[in-house]
């Protein structure tokens, strides 16, 4: 295996993206949607940058690089035009041991991206190891004609009843048996209809009463979500 598959907790971290052109603006979108603390340092910058940078919600340096900007930074990517500037914003990162991405350049990558399905929480993450992003690509439009919104409410709803059984007990022995057969049940297919009666009346026969669908579904959210 080439690449080693982590999911990153970037959530409040600082995090420099440098070249604030269309690929740029693409990775600041994501690292956003992470929670990261995202400075972008590029002369132009697409318009919905400047408008993140309006509504405080990203740093807009309008500058060329320095290689002092890496100092303090959980993760770097490097999106610019310019070749020899890719190569040194990766030097700059790897002189600190910092996460590095130089876009389409995985020679000086630490990390590469996948290509991406997201459900809600429920996320498949595509990788050919660099052999074929049209490949990654595709796959992912695939995946996203095959996997609908119910697999976000399917993943909301088992992490409700997990967090409540959790609350109730630490067993994850216990608690396997009941997961399983809350799924062979095809919660999924029933919460796909929306068919809350059959879900109730499934929640109870596994898990006794006290669980019903929309408290579940309410009192459990998480912020952000
Ligand atoms: C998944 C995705 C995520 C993202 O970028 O966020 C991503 N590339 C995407 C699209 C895409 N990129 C390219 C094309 C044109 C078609 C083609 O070349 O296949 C298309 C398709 C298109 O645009 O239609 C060009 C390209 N990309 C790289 C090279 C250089 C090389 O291979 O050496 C070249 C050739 C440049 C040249 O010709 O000179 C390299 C990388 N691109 C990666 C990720 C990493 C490996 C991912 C993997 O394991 O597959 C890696 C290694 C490094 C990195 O950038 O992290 C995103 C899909 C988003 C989506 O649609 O879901
Ligand atoms: N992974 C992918 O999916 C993918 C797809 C297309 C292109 N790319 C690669 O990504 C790179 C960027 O592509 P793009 O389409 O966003 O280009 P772009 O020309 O739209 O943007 C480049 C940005 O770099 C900035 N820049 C230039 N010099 C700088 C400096 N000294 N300091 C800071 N910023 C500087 C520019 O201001 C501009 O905003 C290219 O190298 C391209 O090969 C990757």
């Amino acid at each position: 295996m080439r690449y080693y598959p982590v999911n990153l907790d970037i959530q409040g971290r600082p995090c420099l993206v440098v070249g604030g052109g269309r690929v740029g603006a693409r990775k600041v979108d994501t690292l956003l949607k992470c929670g990261a603390i995202v400075t972008v340092v590029s002369p132009e910058a697409a318009s919905n940058l400047a408008q993140l940078a309006e509504e405080g919600r990203i740093f807009l340096e309008r500058r060329e690089y320095r290689s002092s900007d890496v100092k303090g930074q959980f993760l770097v990517i490097g999106a610019t035009d310019d070749e020899h500037l890719n190569r040194q914003i990766h030097a700059d990162a790897e002189r600190l041991n910092l996460l590095c991405n130089i876009a389409d350049r995985p020679e000086i990558c630490n990390f590469i991206l996948p290509a991406i399905v997201r459900r809600g929480d429920f996320m498949m993450a595509i990788s050919t190891a660099g052999k074929s992003p049209a490949f990654a690509k595709h796959m992912r439009r695939r995946l996203e004609s095959q996997f609908g919104p119910e697999y976000g409410k399917l993943l909301d709803l088992m992490g409700a009843i997990r967090r409540k059984l959790l609350a109730e007990a630490h067993e994850p022995e216990a608690h396997k048996p009941l997961f399983e057969r809350l799924i062979a049940g095809d919660l999924l297919e029933l919460v796909k209809t929306g068919e809350k009666d059959r879900i109730d009346r499934l929640l109870e026969e596994v898990l006794g009463p006290g669980y019903r669908y929309d408290q579940l579904m309410t009192a459990d959210r998480q912020p952000g979500e």
